[in-house]
C-alpha cells in the first residue's frame, strides 16, 4: 500500500524493519531499494516513510529533458548552504530530492561509478573486503538493466557488455539524442590521443580518456529508485507498507540490547500539520536512507553526535558521536564557456522548439527531451610531472582515477550547436571537507550546510588545470572550423590568480556529496557506521545512503548508491534470516 496518511491498518501493524527515506533502502535511492529487497521475504513487515510526496503523476520526473523543472519546486528540500569562505562568501542553492525516489528522482540522471581503486580504497579503510570493486560490482550489475537508446541507434562500442547487466531493475542507457559536437570531440580525442585517448566504456572501473556517457534513462523516460523499485507489483505486496509526505524526527532508546542502548522506536508526523506525533516500535531494525542532509538531522536531533556540539542547543546527549555530520566532502563544479565563430548557429531554444520537442516526447518518447545534455565525458589526471604534486599530495584513490571531470554540451537540444559550448568541470576527489550541523532543536529548521569548499587549494588548482585541459583539446583540428574563443570577460588562461578568483567567484556544487556517517573499521575510534553499516555504539540501527561513503567516487553518486544499497539489503538479510 501507499498513502499520505497513517492507516489503521498501519497502525495495526508490527514492523520487523522501518526504512526512513523513500529512496527505498537508499532512497536516492537507496530507502526504495531497501524496501524493496527486504519485503521480498513475505514473513518481515517493512514500512517505508518518506517526507515528500508520491512521484506517481508527477509528469516532469518522467521527462529527462524537463530536469530543470525539479528544482526549486515542491518536490526540492530547497537547502541553501552557509556561505562559502572558498566562494568569496557566497552561499548557494542547494536542492535535494523531496520526493519517493529522493535525488533519484529530480537528479541530472549520469550513470558513472567511478574507478576500481574508489572501491578498492574503501575496502582498505574499512577493512572489508566486500567494499572492493571486484566484489561489489556484482551489486551494480544487480542494479542495473541495460537498454538500447531511445533514438534507436546502435550503441555498440560505446560500452563493455561484460559490465553490464541486462537483468536489473534501474534502466541504464547510451546516449539517447545526439548533438552535434559529439562527432568533434570523437575526432579530436583521435587526433590528439594521450590523456584525451578514447575509452569505450567509462564504468568499466577505468576511466580515463574520452567516453560516452551512459544515463538511467529506458526508453526515452526516467527510471529512478521510485520507478524502478516501487513498481505496481512491488507496492501490491502486503507486507510493504508506504507512508508518504511524513516526516521522521526521531529516533529513540527503546531499551538495551547486548549490552548496547537499543534504538527501536521512531517518531514521526505529517509534514503539512506537524501534529500528532506518531511513535511506534520496531522488532528488527531502524534503517535511516535520509541521505546526507536528513540522516545526519535526525541522528543529531535524537542526541546521537557531537555531546558538547548536542548540549549548547539544549540537545540532550545520549550518544557521543562526533563525526557524524562531518567529514562532508562535495565535488565543486565550474562551467567554462565557448563561444562559437561560426555563423548560423541557433541563439536560444525557441517557444516552438520546446513544443515541437515535448510533443515528439509525448508521441514517441523521442527527441531532443530524452537527452542529459551531455553524450560524451573526458575523464582526466593532473600529470605526474605538474609542478603541482610539489606542494601537494594526490588525493585520488589510484593511478587509474581521474581527478577532473569533464562535461561536454554543445547544444544538444538543438540540431545545430547554439553559440556557446559549455563545459562542466568537476574536481572529482576533492581535498576539502565540510560538515552538517544543527542550527536549532527544531527537526523542521533546515540544518547549517557548509561544503568546505577550497578549504584545501588543491581542489580550487585541479578546476584551473581542467579550464587549461580543455583548451588544449578545443585546440585540436577537428574544431578548427568553429573557430571558439573564450567570452572576453573570461581571465587569461595563463594567469594563475585572475582565473582561480574567477572561479571562485563562478562555481558552484555539483550535488554529490558523502562522507557524513562514514564507514570505519568495527574498533576504529573515527567514523559512524561499521562496514554492515550498523551505527557504532548502538544497537538497531542502520544507515544505507550516500552518507556513510568514507570517500567520494570519481563520478556521480546515484550508481555508488545503488550498489551500496543493493548490497547493504543483503547484509541485512543474511543476518536476519540467520537468527529467524
Ligand atoms: C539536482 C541533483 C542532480 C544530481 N545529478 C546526479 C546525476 O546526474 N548522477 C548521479 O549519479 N547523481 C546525481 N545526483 C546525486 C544523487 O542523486 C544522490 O547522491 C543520491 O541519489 C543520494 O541518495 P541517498 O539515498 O543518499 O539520498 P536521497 O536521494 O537524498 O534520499 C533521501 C530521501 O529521504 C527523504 N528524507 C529526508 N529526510 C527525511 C525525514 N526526516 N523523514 C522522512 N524522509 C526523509 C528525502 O525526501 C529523500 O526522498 C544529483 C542530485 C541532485 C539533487
Amino acid at each position: 500500500i501507499i498513502s499520505d496518511t497513517w492507516l489503521p491498518e498501519y497502525a495495526e501493524t508490527l514492523y520487523d524493519f522501518v526504512v526512513v527515506g523513500g529512496d527505498l533502502l537508499a532512497p536516492a535511492n537507496a530507502g526504495a531499494v531497501v524496501a524493496n529487497r527486504l519485503s521480498e521475504n513475505p514473513e518481515w513487515h517493512v514500512l517505508l516513510i518518506e517526507a515528500g510526496p508520491t512521484h506517481v503523476g508527477v509528469f516532469d520526473t518522467r521527462v529527462p529533458g524537463l530536469l530543470a523543472k525539479l528544482q526549486g519546486s515542491r518536490y526540492d528540500w530547497n537547502y541553501t548552504t552557509v556561505p562559502q569562505t572558498g566562494f568569496n562568501n557566497r552561499s548557494i542553492k542547494f536542492p535535494r530530492g523531496h520526493i519517493l525516489g529522493g535525488c533519484s528522482s529530480i537528479d541530472g540522471l549520469f550513470y558513472t561509478r567511478g574507478s576500481s581503486s574508489d572501491y578498492d580504497r574503501w575496502a582498505e579503510v574499512t577493512g572489508d573486503s566486500g567494499w572492493s570493486w571486484k566484489n561489489i560490482l556484482p551489486y551494480f550489475l544487480k542494479n542495473e538493466k541495460w537498454t538500447n537508446p531511445a533514438d534507436g541507434h546502435d550503441p555498440d562500442g560505446e560500452y563493455d557488455p561484460t559490465y553490464h547487466s541486462t537483468k536489473g531493475v534501474t534502466y541504464v542507457s547510451s546516449y539517447n539524442s545526439p548533438q552535434v559536437i559529439d562527432s568533434k570531440v570523437i575526432a579530436a580525442s583521435r587526433e590528439l590521443g594521450g590523456e584525451f585517448a578514447y575509452n569505450t566504456d567509462i564504468n568499466d572501473g577505468e576511466e580515463l580518456g574520452i567516453g560516452w556517457s551512459h544515463s538511467t534513462i529506458g526508453h526515452g523516460e526516467r527510471s529512478s529508485a521510485a520507478t524502478s523499485y516501487l513498481t505496481p507489483e512491488v507496492l501490491a505486496r502486503h507486507n510493504l507498507h508506504v507512508l508518504t509526505d511524513h516526516q521522521v524526527t526521531h529516533v529513540l532508546r527503546t531499551s538495551s540490547r547486548g549490552g548496547m542502548p537499543s534504538y527501536r522506536t521512531i517518531r514521526f508526523t505529517p509534514r503539512k500539520t506537524p501534529d500528532p506525533y506518531i511513535e511506534i516500535n520496531v522488532k528488527k531494525e531502524i534503517i535511516l536512507s535520509a541521505g546526507v542532509v536528513g540522516t545526519t538531522q535526525i541522528l543529531l536531533q535524537s542526541g546521537i553526535g557531537n555531546a558538547t556540539e548536542l548540549s549548547e542547543l539544549g540537545i540532550k546527549p545520549v550518544v557521543d558521536l562526533p563525526s557524524v555530520g562531518k567529514n562532508m566532502s562535495e565535488q565543486a563544479i565550474f562551467f567554462s564557456m565557448y563561444n562559437l565563430g561560426i555563423p548560423g548557429t541557433i541563439e536560444a531554444v525557441t517557444p516552438e522548439m520546446q513544443t515541437e520537442w515535448l510533443n515528439e516526447w509525448n508521441t514517441t518518447k523521442t527527441g531532443p527531451l530524452t537527452s542529459i545534455g551531455v553524450n560524451l565525458i573526458g575523464w582526466l589526471r593532473i600529470p605526474d610531472s605538474s609542478s603541482v604534486w610539489e606542494e601537494y599530495q594526490d588525493p585520488s584513490s589510484g593511478k587509474n582515477t581521474p581527478h577532473i571531470e569533464i562535461g561536454f554540451d554543445g547544444g544538444s537540444f538543438q540540431t545545430t550547436p547554439r553559440s556557446t559550448i559549455a563545459n562542466a568541470i568537476i574536481p572529482l576527489q576533492p581535498e576539502s571537507r565540510g560538515s552538517i550541523t544543527l542550527r536549532s532543536s527544531d527537526p523542521f529548521d533546515h540544518p547549517n550546510i557548509d561544503f568546505g569548499f577550497f578549504n584545501s587549494k588543491l581542489d580550487l588548482i585541479t578546476i584551473r588545470e581542467g579550464v587549461r585541459q580543455i583548451h588544449r583539446l578545443y585546440s585540436a583540428p577537428a574544431f578548427a572550423e568553429y573557430n571558439l574563443s573564450l567570452p572576453e570577460s573570461f581571465p587569461s588562461l595563463d594567469d594563475d590568480n585572475a582565473l582561480e578568483e574567477y572561479i571562485r567567484n563562478n562555481a558552484d556544487h555539483a550535488a554529490h556529496p558523502v562522507g557524513t556517517a562514514a564507514m570505519s573499521p568495527r574498533d576504529a575510534d573515527w567514523g559512524a557506521v561499521d562496514p554492515d553499516l550498523l551505527l557504532k555504539t548502538v544497537s538497531g540501527l542502520r544507515i544505507v545512503d550516500a552518507s556513510v561513503m568514507p570517500f567520494i567516487p570519481a563520478g556521480h553518486t546515484q550508481a555508488p548508491v545503488y550498489a551500496i544499497a543493493e548490497r547493504a539489503a543483503d547484509i541485512i538479510k543474511e543476518v536476519w534470516e540467520w537468527y529467524g
